[in-house]
């Protein structure tokens, strides 16, 4: 099997964004969700995505994200790929592709089987799928947790479009997460962490290289 491709997501900092980028990522995430320890402000993450080498695809996180605050990103960051984490309709996933002409990615929590029905109904619409654990009741971010969620459940399913598994992931379960599923794609935010909203660019060497050299 080839080597995963990897989305750093939550970058705040020159370090872990460099770190992401010399290790081959081949996504960076900035978030834009105020709740979130990983939320930046627009000219912060215009300075960091400005560093962001061609090849290496820019993806602005949002949650429910109203026009006005998109056209600002839009407007300020450049960025390759919108990730929509809330709960987006697939109308709505479809209009912001129409919008800016960028490709879209939905996140869709998963916390049993049922779960996985949304696929079909996103697929049609989304560029690419994002499987995240689905977050506790009541917890303030509907991802970005460290959780993770039972992978047996897309343990070698077939995708229509291309999909990222996340949720929970680290440098010591990253291969088995490959293995066990078959993903092709990885996304990570807090398992590359030393404390909320802080990369660690020794952890994220470090599952960069466990996603490339799969089993
Ligand atoms: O990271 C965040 O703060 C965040 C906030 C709101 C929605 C999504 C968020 N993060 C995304 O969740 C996945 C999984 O996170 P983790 O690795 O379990 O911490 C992450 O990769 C982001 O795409």
């Amino acid at each position: 099997m080839s080597a995963a491709r990897v989305k750093i997501c939550g970058l705040t900092e020159p370090a872990g964004l460099e770190a992401a980028v010399a290790g081959g990522a081949a996504y960076v995430g900035f978030v834009f969700f105020p709740k979130s320890p990983r939320h930046l402000e627009l000219d912060r993450a215009r300075e960091l995505a400005v560093e962001v080498p061609p090849g290496v695809v820019k993806v602005a996180l949002v949650v429910n994200a109203d026009d006005a605050t998109l056209d600002t990103i839009d407007a300020t960051v450049p960025i390759d790929m919108w990730q929509l984490h809330g709960s987006e309709s697939p109308e709505r996933v479809a209009e912001v592709k129409a919008r800016y002409g960028l490709p879209v990615m939905k996140a869709l929590g998963v916390a049993e089987a049922d779960d996985l029905k949304a696929v079909d109904l996103y697929a049609p619409v989304a560029d690419q799928l994002l499987i995240d654990a689905k977050p506790p009741k009541g917890a303030d971010l509907p991802g970005g947790n460290g959780l993770a969620f039972d992978w047996r459940l897309v343990a070698q399913r077939r995708w229509a479009v291309p999909w990222m598994l996340a949720g929970g992931l680290t440098p010591d379960n990253a291969a088995e997460a490959l293995a066990l599923t078959g993903a092709a794609q990885l996304d990570v935010s807090s398992g590359v962490e030393s404390a909320p909203g802080v990369k660690d660019p020794e952890r994220i060497a470090a599952f960069l290289s466990a996603a490339h050299h799969r089993r």
